[in-house]
């Protein structure tokens, strides 16, 4: 029997005189007798299928024939030595398309390998084939010019290497070893998954990802940046999700999450990738952690930090230094290993390229695992809607129900017509139906395209104006380049509109028109009036403010100069401000207590978040603490079981270096010392509840939701509701006490109010809403008995007696004895005469007793004046205005 094992190589076709036996057994290799027409009996002939179109058939034939290629004069194979078979079990069959073999000869052994298992040689036979190897004239190697310097050096360096350490390819290293064998065993681990089922059919949606991170961060700047490397054009203005395609077979839809709460939970709900961008210089912010705080209760998506700012470090050594520790920070909440990508700087406002690149292609290939509940759940993240009401509809009756529209991709399994829809932020509504349209951004490779210039239409941002459409509410508008129209902002700039010609008022108008950012509801929607003076949150000197900081100012960059009603009247009053400050220390936990906000509220209770703390993997005690940096209100991460701080100070020492040139020194010590009490602050509320730490950070989340809810005009005009005290309660001693109270300014009042409620006398009496936590039980017999005499007509005395009789003080009160306050004279119920219909007969009281009370009062009012005449003033003047409104 002859051999038949051959490798593709270099070379001609060449007889293999050995007499060893060839089995060919595998699922691509296998060994067939019948079918070519060259068989002979003694030579097994092997068909290869499955290692490419073109290799379709190898034949193994009589030696000098042995393949059987479409074209086999291209072939060039050559026998296997004797002793390479000898030496493993096996062989290898290495085969490439045809195209490359033809072209690059050199290449040959780069492609496709398929294992042939071979019994291994008898003694005789590999004797037999010892001696019957060819022996081949090696090489001359070369003695002179560049190759055999660079054989010399390598050889030298090889040598003096294993020389100077004969372990070198061992561990020295615990450390290292461990890391590495943990590596290994996450690999093998990641290799091992569930295989999940791919329900999907068809064309994929597009990967969400969601570019989040604090304030002024570079998240509009990250995905212009994104949007130019994969579609060529440049993005004006980031608005809504923006849809570009990311290979052949991938989109990617890129949404700015904003920085509110609401915000975060709804980006998390739809987010397959978070990009989460801290600002290198100056450590984490609060924003981060929320938003991993909301995630985590939504599933937790693929996550990638992104480090932006980091060109503002000048010490490369220190660069490195905080490059690692926010890492380690990094990976200690979200997993070991968690992706952190470092965006170096600006290179004329932009991003460098090179990086933008590295991270689009991390983006590209990232492996999408959709979350079991999202698949399984249909759900669309709406890119663009209209609203299709009627027009003489709205012209009717502009609060009408409205019909709108809403476009997006769908996501998950189907949905049907009629199913009950959840719109984030709006409400539960019915659909009306659900229509499959043409995909405005398709992947390239899918069907034929249609319509103008389809060949760019690689991207779909509706809201932002990508490309020449941009969609409304209500519009659509179309972009026209500046240098084709002829009122361009341009020439106003530059100041050479009209050829010196003054410019027409319609000209001027439409010109307005154009430059108008907002419309004006929207302008009417997010406009306030002031009624009050709005305090500032106070600062120290250095103008470092903390404290509880009035919301608007820090999460929202848009808000500017807004103020609302709501703040100035919720009970974040800046009585409260300057509380915290003279307690030198911030914790928005026990403001969102003592706020009581507990009633009427959509957000999470406080069992609630005891609940989430339980779930909560973020166990490190993080602190909050605002402070004001570069001009701007940021809520800096603190905790001391992490390195934080130490990481926090060494930015700020680095920065000083920024700070000493724009001769800020003063700052930037002060900034030291305080964030250094700070810490010591926290030492000391740390040492008093422990366990409460973990979570005090996420309180804040409730507080700053809360301070979100609207503002009640009844509270904004009367103050916030008053306790309504039983009159048994209410003794003859405390009145001056409750004298003293009504001057008092209202935070101070609501406050010692606030810490008189107490579990008895908490049913304030509110009539601007409806609360049903204080409905009365009317199955209760007795209740019904004590109302029932209300009902009744007839003889009014006998119940009047009645009540008297059995001292029920509740229509006494209301009919009975009273003073009045501004005279101080006395009023008296007397009972008994009832002739017209229970009208009182009212005898004055003159009592010295009460003149002295009334002297008192008189004076208590003078003194109040004098201390605080603006109140009067104000007071005044809102009685204006309510008569003006009335
Ligand atoms: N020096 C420096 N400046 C940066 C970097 N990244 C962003 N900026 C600047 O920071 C500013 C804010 O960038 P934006 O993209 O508007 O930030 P944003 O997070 O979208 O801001 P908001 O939408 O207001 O929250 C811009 O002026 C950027 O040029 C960076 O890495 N280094």
């Amino acid at each position: 029997m002859r051999i038949a094992m051959w490798e593709l190589g270099h070379g001609r076709i060449a007889q293999s005189p050995s007499p060893l036996r060839a089995l060919a057994s595998t699922s691509s290799v296998s060994p067939s007798h019948t079918t070519t027409r060259k068989e002979r009996r003694d030579v097994p002939i092997l068909s290869v299928t499955g290692a490419g179109e073109k290799y379709s058939r190898v034949v193994a034939d009589d030696l000098p024939t042995l393949v059987s290629c479409r074209n086999p004069a291209d072939a060039f194979f050559r026998p296997l030595s004797p002793r390479t078979v000898a030496a493993s079990s096996s062989i290898r069959v290495r085969l490439l398309p045809l195209f490359s073999f033809i072209r690059s000869p050199s290449s040959l052994l780069t492609h496709a390998i398929v294992t042939v298992p071979f019994p291994a040689a008898t003694e005789s036979e590999l004797t037999m084939a010892m001696d019957q190897e060819q022996s081949h004239k090696s090489h001359r190697s070369h003695k002179a010019g560049a190759s055999a310097k660079k054989k010399n050096k390598k050889g030298n360096s090889e040598e003096d290497g294993k020389n100077k350490n004969p372990k070198a390819f061992a561990f020295n290293s615990a450390v290292k070893a461990k890391r590495l064998q943990s590596r290994a065993a996450e690999k093998e681990q990641r290799r091992l998954h569930v295989p999940t089922i791919d329900r999907s059919t068809g064309e994929q949606p597009p990967f969400v990802v969601v570019v989040q991170g604090p304030p002024k961060v570079g998240k509009s700047l990250l995905i212009k940046c994104l949007v130019k490397h994969y579609t060529k054009h440049n993005l004006s203005e980031v608005r809504g999700p923006i849809t570009v395609v990311s290979g052949k077979s991938r989109r990617v839809q890129f949404i700015e999450c904003p920085n509110d709460i609401n915000g975060m939970i709804d980006a998390a709900k739809i987010a397959d990738l978070a990009l989460m961008l801290v600002d290198g210089s100056y450590g984490f912010e609060m924003e981060t952690f929320e938003f991993l705080n909301v995630l985590q209760n939504h599933g937790f998506p693929k996550v990638m930090g992104v480090l932006t700012h980091i060109d503002k470090f000048k010490d490369v050594k220190k660069l490195r230094k905080t490059k690692q520790r926010l890492k380690h920070r990094f990976w200690t909440e979200i997993r070991d290993g968690a992706k952190l990508f470092y965006l170096s700087g600006l290179i004329h406002g932009k991003y460098p390229k090179r990086e933008t690149h590295n991270l689009a292609r991390f983006i590209s290939v990232m492996k999408t695992q959709q979350l079991s509940w999202r698949s399984s759940h249909p759900y669309i993240l709406v890119d663009r809607f209209e609203d299709v009401t009627p027009p003489e509809r709205v012209h009717a009756n502009m609060k009408c129900d409205r019909n709108i529209t809403l476009y997006g991709y769908l996501r998950g399994s189907n949905m049907k017509r009629g199913t009950k829809v959840h719109i984030t932020g709006v409400g539960d509504f019915a659909l009306t139906g659900v229509a499959s349209l043409a995909d405005p951004c398709p992947l390239p490779s899918s069907g034929k395209k249609k319509g103008l210039r389809d060949k760019e239409k690689l991207f779909y941002a509706p809201m932002s104006g990508l490309g020449e459409l941009l969609y409304d509410k209500d519009a659509v508008y179309v972009n026209i380049n500046d240098h084709l129209v002829q009122f361009s902002k341009v020439d106003e700039e530059t100041g050479s509109s009209g050829k010196g010609k003054p410019n027409d008022v319609g000209v001027t108008l439409v010109k307005t028109l154009q430059q108008t950012k907002y419309s004006i509801d929207e302008k009417l929607e997010q406009s306030f009036i002031n009624l009050f003076s709005r305090k500032k949150p106070p600062a120290s000197d250095n103008g470092h403010a903390k404290g509880n900081v009035p919301d608007g100012q820090h999460h929202d960059g848009h808000s500017g100069g807004h103020v609302s009603i709501l703040e100035e009247d919720a009970n974040h009053s800046g009585d409260e401000v300057s509380e915290d400050d003279e307690a030198g220390k911030n914790n928005l936990t026990g403001d969102s207590d003592s706020d009581g906000f507990d009633e009427g509220n959509d957000y999470a209770t406080d069992d609630d978040l005891e609940d989430d703390e339980q779930m909560n993997p973020f166990s490190h005690d993080l602190n909050e603490e605002v402070e004001l940096h570069n001009g701007r209100l940021r809520r800096k991460v603190t905790s001391s079981s992490f390195g934080n701080n130490d990481h926090l100070q060494d930015s700020g020492d680095d920065l000083q270096e920024f700070d000493d040139d724009s001769d800020n020194d003063d700052v930037h010590d002060d900034k030291l010392h305080s964030s250094s009490e700070s810490s010591e602050g926290d030492d000391d509320l740390n040492s008093g509840d422990e366990a409460d730490h973990s979570s005090k950070w996420k309180e804040s989340l409730l507080a700053r939701a809360m301070s979100r809810k609207n503002g009640n005009l009844m509270q904004l005009v009367y103050g916030p509701s008053l306790p309504v005290l039983s009159t048994t309660s209410r003794d003859a001693d405390d009145s001056s006490e409750n004298d003293e109270e009504f001057f008092m300014p209202k935070g101070e009042r609501t406050k010692n109010l606030g810490d008189n409620l107490s579990g008895d006398n908490l049913n304030a009496e509110d009539s601007s809403k409806f609360t049903n936590t204080h409905l009365k039980d009317w199955s209760d017999e007795d209740l019904i008995k004590s109302v029932r005499d209300r009902f009744v007509t007839g003889d009014w005395s006998k119940a009047a007696q009645r009540g008297e009789g059995e001292g029920m003080g509740d229509d006494g009160t209301v009919f009975g004895d009273f003073e009045d306050l501004e005279t101080g004279e006395v009023f008296k119920d007397i009972p008994g005469d009832n002739n017209n219909g229970g009208s009182k007969n009212i005898i004055k009281g003159n009592d010295p007793e009460m003149e002295e009370r009334r002297l008192k009062k008189l004076a208590l009012r003078a003194k109040f004046d004098a201390q605080y005449p603006f109140i009067m003033l104000l007071v005044s003047h809102c009685a204006f205005l309510l008569i003006i409104s009335l």
